[in-house]
């Protein structure tokens, strides 16, 4: 028997991108159909570094009570030489964005964090035992054909239709060879062996990276007594041998004083990619995650960079389906993403590069090297505070071109005239990276995380001023139909005056650490509109903001809703309360 259903976004893959894209997308209201083609969710660690980006994301998706307890935060990378000698530390000690730099975790418990989180939703379901057989897209939308199993083995057609389908299935991804999209760039021949183990013999947390030419090796301390070992294969050494357990105890003896006491989770041997997809989107099909991009595993990254991905398509999805913007929208995802995933993509491969030299002339050379570079106090610092990490920072897509910040020409609607600035600490604009998440206090708490404190949609920031004071009635009903939230920070010592003065509509947060003070003083534009992803949209001059939010609005394609029509959309957005994170959280 045939069964047909209708949905808004069909996800087909539940690995972690797919489950956080469900969870924000369900956390937005629509609805949401994840096709799955094994039975269950995999059960073994493959990446075992979060950083503080995608914990934000987490946060805004209401699931840090529960990821956290497989966490390792403070995660520490160092690199070593043939001899054990350490050439690099990597210890970012910073919280920028809310929460630690790294953390090492276990991912079969943190996806299933996430896909337990679905359950919150009523319209998002999951669906195992999927297997998508082909998809057929029209005008209005995606059908795509699942082949399901059930339990006593009988193989029904189910057929499931959406607005959109996003392909997160791996780096094989059968919605990117569909599309007809290349996915350019290299996989290094070189072999490797991953050995885990559920009872870590070593107990030492971190990330050692063994550039020992005569076999290069990883070993790190993940949370839940696990331990992982990676070990470089030599071309003469088959797959079969190195899986061997005899062959993995020998690997393992320079390592362990007594292996065969292990508990082995998996042993496999697994090569490099370095690929990015040349788009992310074609008609209303789109790829994420593993799908879009593979890594290297040196910087940590290939989890975050899918977890990225959700992050930067989840609203603009939700924003095109509830009629807000044009699909046109869609089409900065490839934009905003691309370049950067290429940049993660390129700094793993050549971080690869470094470990795995085997010629012990290029590897004395290579040690004696990064030897005087240690001397140098910030070429060190700049490894240890990992300012080496691309960051996501848009110059295109939706955003009002950051040159106008400061300038009045935002927008192009008004006229050209400049304005110096003459009070300013610097001119480099903000527009295009990620805002900062210091603690704020409002009238209810005091030292929660700012994205707590504002909700997770669009918002206006203004320091020490109200919005509803510095903008027109023109720019405050755009920013209504676009379901804005307007707030006003200002030092700690002003807030109860401030609370008291300005509209009851403003949310009004102290800022208690001074962090906000100093990150205003560091720019130029005491004004920012805030994406529902935390990146800076547009920074202006007060008096700039109305063209500064046309040119974002048409950067989106926006398309005006009624006041009535944009607090339905804010209705379905609540869906998910703000769970708070106090002084002390994380
Ligand atoms: O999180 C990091 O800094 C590094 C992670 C890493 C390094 C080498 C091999 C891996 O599987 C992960």
């Amino acid at each position: 028997m045939d069964t047909y259903h209708d949905t808004d976004v069909v996800i087909v893959g539940a690995g972690p991108t797919g489950l956080m894209l469900a969870n924000i997308l369900g956390m937005y209201g629509q609805r949401v159909t994840v096709l799955e083609a094994m039975s269950s969710l995999i059960d073994y660690p493959r990446g075992v570094g979060l950083d503080d980006e995608s914990f934000r994301t987490i946060q805004t998706v209401g699931l840090v009570d529960t990821v956290r307890p497989h966490t390792s935060p403070q995660h520490i990378m160092r690199l070593v030489n043939g001899a054990g000698k350490v050439m690099l530390v990597n210890n970012p000690q910073t919280e920028e964005f809310g929460w630690e730099r790294k953390h090492s975790f276990i991912q079969p418990e943190v996806d299933r964090a996430l896909y337990d989180g679905l359950a919150r939703f009523d319209h998002v379901q999951v669906l195992f035992d999927h297997r998508v057989e082909y998809v057929e897209e029209d005008a209005g939308g995606v059908t795509a054909l699942a082949l399901a199993t059930s339990a006593d083995g009988q193989v029904t057609q189910h057929r499931v239709r959406g607005r959109y389908l996003v392909g997160c299935e791996g780096g094989k991804s059968p919605t990117r060879k569909r599309l007809g999209v290349t996915f350019e760039g290299e996989s290094p021949s070189t072999r490797w062996l991953v050995v885990d183990v559920n009872n870590d013999p070593l107990g030492t947390p971190n990330v050692f990276l063994g550039a020992d030419p005569r076999r290069p090796y990883v070993s790190i301390g993940l949370p839940h007594a696990v331990r992982r070992w990676e070990f470089m294969l030599h071309d003469d050494e088959t797959e079969d041998q190195v899986t061997d357990p005899a062959y993995v105890n020998e690997l393992l003896a320079a390592h362990v004083p007594n292996p065969a006491g292990l508990e082995f989770i998996r042993r496999r041997v697994f090569t490099h990619h370095g690929r990015v997809a040349s788009n992310f989107r074609r008609g209303r099909q789109l790829v994420a995650g593993d799908a879009a991009h593979l890594m290297p595993v040196w910087m940590g990254q290939g989890w975050n960079s899918g977890i990225r991905d959700a992050t930067n398509l989840g609203w603009k999805l939700a924003t095109v389906l509830s009629g807000q913007a044009g699909d046109d929208l869609l089409d900065t995802y490839t934009t905003e993403r691309k370049d950067h995933a290429k940049a993660m993509v390129d700094l793993s491969l050549t971080f690869g590069n470094v470990i795995r030299i085997t010629n012990p002339v290029a590897a004395l050379a290579r040690d004696a090297t990064s030897s005087i570079l240690n001397r140098f106090p910030q070429i060190k610092s700049y490894f240890a505070e990992m300012r080496f990490k691309p960051m996501p920072r848009y110059t295109q897509g939706v955003l009002a071109d950051p040159s106008d910040c400061t300038s009045g020409r935002a927008g192009a609607t008004i006229t050209s005239r400049l304005i110096p600035v003459r009070t300013a600490n610097t001119t480099v604009s903000p527009v295009g990276v990620q805002f900062p998440q210091p603690r704020v206090t409002t009238g209810d708490a005091s030292g929660i995380l700012l994205d707590d404190a504002i909700g997770n949609w669009w918002s206006v920031i203004v320091w020490g001023n109200s919005p509803k004071d510095v903008l027109p009635l023109d720019a405050l009903r755009k920013l209504d139909a676009l379901g804005a939230r307007l707030v006003a920070v200002v030092p700690e010592t002003q807030r109860e005056w401030a609370h008291q003065h300005m509209d009851p509509d403003v949310l009004v947060l102290g800022d208690h650490s001074g962090r906000l003070k100093k990150w205003f003083d560091d720019r130029p534009t005491p004004l920012v509109f805030l994406r529902p992803d935390r990146f800076v949209a547009g920074a202006c001059l007060t008096q700039n903001a109305p063209a500064t939010l046309d040119a974002i609005l048409a950067s989106m394609s926006f398309v005006k809703t009624s006041p009535t029509e944009s607090s339905q959309h804010r209705h379905r957005r609540s869906l998910i309360t703000a769970h708070t994170h106090t002084e002390g959280t994380p």
